[in-house]
């Protein structure tokens, strides 16, 4: 009889790695392995790769590479970071982190694409929330947020989590930090509830509203809070980092370090916008748009106006970096900040910079989105990325923002890894 093996058996976590092994199999039998998973509206992701089973008639995802498919080579967690939608230009996300996502994975006979036979199937849970993980919706003041606790007494490090244009609340980055220990914030700050629903300036004193929330709230540890961000959201974190107080650490992913489009203000300070020009976009292929050019030149470096006060920032910043980035020139924008902190006399920030790699840099495991519309300009633009490289940068950028948290907010590091 044909068997899956999981490990862990059952389901994990979505940013654990999970062991695949197929039992009972003829000696060398020439297998297809088929991976899908519906997201909640509806799209269905799907990847499958080819495999020979070892001469006792196993095949373990660990040991055994793929002979082509959606991927080739030694990829034990190919299967998922592979899966493309069936619709054009779909984001992978998960909008409710309090159900699983199921993938199912099936093994059919043979290497042909039209082999039909199913010897075995499994379905494999992946949690967004980790056993005793406590999700609080959070509507304090004006903030719109949620709230995620780890189990156990506390008080544990805090961290506020921003996401970038398109707005909403996404909460499935915070979900997974707060199983690693850390008391998170999925913070909303447009296009959510009773937040505006365009955002045409920023103003820090939300976002410090929110900081004062964490400083407060007695499960979380002072006496500083960290931050992270993707892309806008990365640029908000660092302007909270140069104004704010109690910010002990701060990422940057893919941010520019600049106000690009909207200023930045707070109290009587602006941060003018940098600006852009339409004119700039190109088309890439198939109608859909190259915007990494579209904003204008940084005119005196590090000294332009539009670029946020990181020299004031308290705490360390690190930058994840794609340098395959389309949306912007993330790996300049992070010279710049370096070249800006060290002309201030600030030590040179710890850049890592991925090749192959493009802007939406998720917690592992998620496919790549190659493009998809922006939510700015209302039209499909390229992210870039290279599927395999792309997935690398993920799982090793995960790991480095939990260390880099562990070491400046004082956690403790949980990382599962399985063995069969
Ligand atoms: C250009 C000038 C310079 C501007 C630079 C600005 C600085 C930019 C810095 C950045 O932040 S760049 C990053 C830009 N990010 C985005 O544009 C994020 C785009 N938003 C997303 O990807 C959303 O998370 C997502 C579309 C997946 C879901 O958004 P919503 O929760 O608002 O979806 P909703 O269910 O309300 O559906 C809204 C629309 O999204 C579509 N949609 C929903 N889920 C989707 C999905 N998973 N993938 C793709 N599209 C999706 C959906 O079909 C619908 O299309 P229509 O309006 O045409 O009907």
């Amino acid at each position: 009889m044909v068997t899956v093996i999981l490990q862990p058996a059952g389901r994990c976590s979505w940013d654990e790695p999970v062991r695949i092994a197929v039992r009972g199999l003829a000696p060398r039998q020439p297998v297809t392995l088929r991976a899908s998973l519906r997201d909640e509206k509806g799209a269905l992701f799907r990847a499958h790769a080819r495999y020979q089973a070892d001469a006792g008639g196993l095949l373990d995802l660990a040991r055994a590479p793929a002979l082509g498919g959606s991927f080739t080579g030694l990829e034990p967690m190919g299967l998922l970071w592979a899966l493309e939608p069936d619709k054009p230009f779909w984001r992978f996300v998960k909008r409710d982190v309090q159900t699983p996502f199921a993938v199912e994975l099936e093994v059919l006979d043979g290497h042909k694409p039209d082999a039909r036979r199913v010897l075995g199937r499994a379905v494999h849970e992946r949690d967004f929330l980790r056993p005793g993980v406590r999700r609080e919706p959070v509507r304090a003041g004006r903030v719109r947020a949620t709230l995620f606790l780890p189990p156990g007494p506390g008080p544990f490090p805090g961290i506020i989590d921003i996401f970038g244009i398109g707005g909403g609340l996404m909460e499935y980055r915070a979900s997974l930090l707060a199983g690693h220990g850390f008391a998170t914030l999925a913070l909303a700050y447009y296009n959510f509830e009773d937040l505006p629903k365009e955002i045409d300036s920023i103003h820090l004193d939300y976002f410090e509203e929110a900081l004062c929330y964490m400083l407060q709230h007695s499960k979380v540890k002072g006496p500083g809070i960290g931050l992270l961000g993707i892309s806008l959201g990365a640029d908000i974190c660092l302007s909270m980092a140069s104004f704010l107080k109690n910010i002990s650490a701060t990422v940057s992913i893919n941010g520019s370090g600049f106000s690009g489009n909207t200023a930045i203000h707070y109290k009587q300070t602006c941060i003018p916008s940098l600006g852009y020009d339409f004119r700039r976009i190109k088309v890439a292929f198939s109608g859909l748009l190259d915007i990494v050019d579209i904003r204008n030149d940084i005119v005196g470096g590090h000294e332009n106006p539009s670029m946020i006060p990181i020299e004031k920032a308290q705490g360390p910043i690190l930058f994840i970096v794609g340098q395959d980035d389309r949306n912007w020139r993330s790996e300049l924008y992070a010279q710049i900040a370096s070249e800006r902190l060290q002309a201030h006399g600030k030590e040179k920030p710890q850049i890592i910079s991925y090749p192959g790699t493009g802007h939406y840099i998720e917690p592992p495991y998620f496919p790549l989105c190659p493009a998809s519309v922006h939510k700015f300009l209302n039209k499909s633009v390229i992210w870039g990325g290279e599927p395999r490289a792309h997935s690398k940068a993920q799982e090793d950028a995960w790991k480095q923002i939990l260390t880099f948290f562990c070491k400046h907010l004082g956690g403790t590091q949980n990382i599962a890894s399985p063995k069969l």
